[in-house]
């Protein structure tokens, strides 16, 4: 095995409510881990004290609290664990980052160019993979597994939410970020990670360092 590189890299998963970040934030952290790379998984909401805030007042606050508690975290959960972790050379994964933060207040009817602005000063992940489905087999997934918050709960259809991701994503494209699009709809489990495992190496090897 060669030696993994030693800068950092900062992978960002998202997606749809139920789309299947979670599973592949955790199946990938284990294939990066075996192939001997040092692997921080996270999520947003963080577990700091403003994360825990925004998750507690989730299902009561309005768009526009929210917007601003769930800006305030990324920038907290930046500096103290994410920044720290690509300093020392991990490869920091995080279930949710800034496109979360412009779709899910954006279907609060937060005004999208507030969240972007609000957005702005956030550093943007190297690599998005970027999430998608069907309405049809995210809603099954959502069934299968259960729902967790309101979103889901009072979700009508994915549609808005996918098409707010997809502008999203090319807004953090913009940003300089690379983004790969996985389109989960027919691919199992498995399927994803293997893919998501190949753009990490690309992105590792893109960078001049040594996928292990
Ligand atoms: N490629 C896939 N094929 C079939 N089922 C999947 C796939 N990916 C995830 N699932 C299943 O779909 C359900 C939702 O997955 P998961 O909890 O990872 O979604 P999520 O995007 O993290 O959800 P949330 O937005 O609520 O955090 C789980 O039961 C999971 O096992
Ligand atoms: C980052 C971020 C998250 N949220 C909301 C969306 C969900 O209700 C929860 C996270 O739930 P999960 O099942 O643990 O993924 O947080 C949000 O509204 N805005 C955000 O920026």
């Amino acid at each position: 095995m060669s030696t993994p590189m030693s800068a950092g890299l900062f992978v960002a998963v998202d997606g749809p409510s139920g789309v299947g970040k979670s599973t592949l934030t955790r199946a990938l952290t284990i294939r990066l881990t075996d192939d001997g790379h040092t692997v921080h998984r996270t999520a947003e909401p963080s577990d700091g004290p403003i994360g825990s805030l925004a998750r507690t007042m989730t299902n009561t606050a309005d768009g526009a609290t929210l917007a601003c508690l769930y800006t305030a975290d990324r920038h907290h959960h930046l500096a103290h664990e994410i920044e720290p972790r690509l300093t020392a050379g991990a490869i920091v994964i995080t279930d949710r980052y800034i496109a979360s933060g412009l779709v899910m207040q954006r279907l609060d009817r937060v005004d999208p160019a507030y969240l972007r602005a609000l957005n702005q000063p956030v550093r943007p992940p190297d690599l998005l993979l970027a999430l998608t489905a069907d309405d049809e087999v995210i809603r099954r997934r959502l069934t299968r597994r259960g729902t967790h918050n309101r979103y889901q709960d009072q979700r009508a259809s994915s549609q808005e939410e996918a098409a707010y991701h997809r502008e999203a994503a090319q807004h953090i494209a913009g940003q300089g970020a690379l983004v790969q699009t996985i389109e989960t709809t027919h691919l199992t489990t498995d399927a994803v990670v293997a893919l998501a495992h190949k753009y990490v190496r690309d992105a590792l090897t893109a960078r001049g360092g040594v996928a292990a």
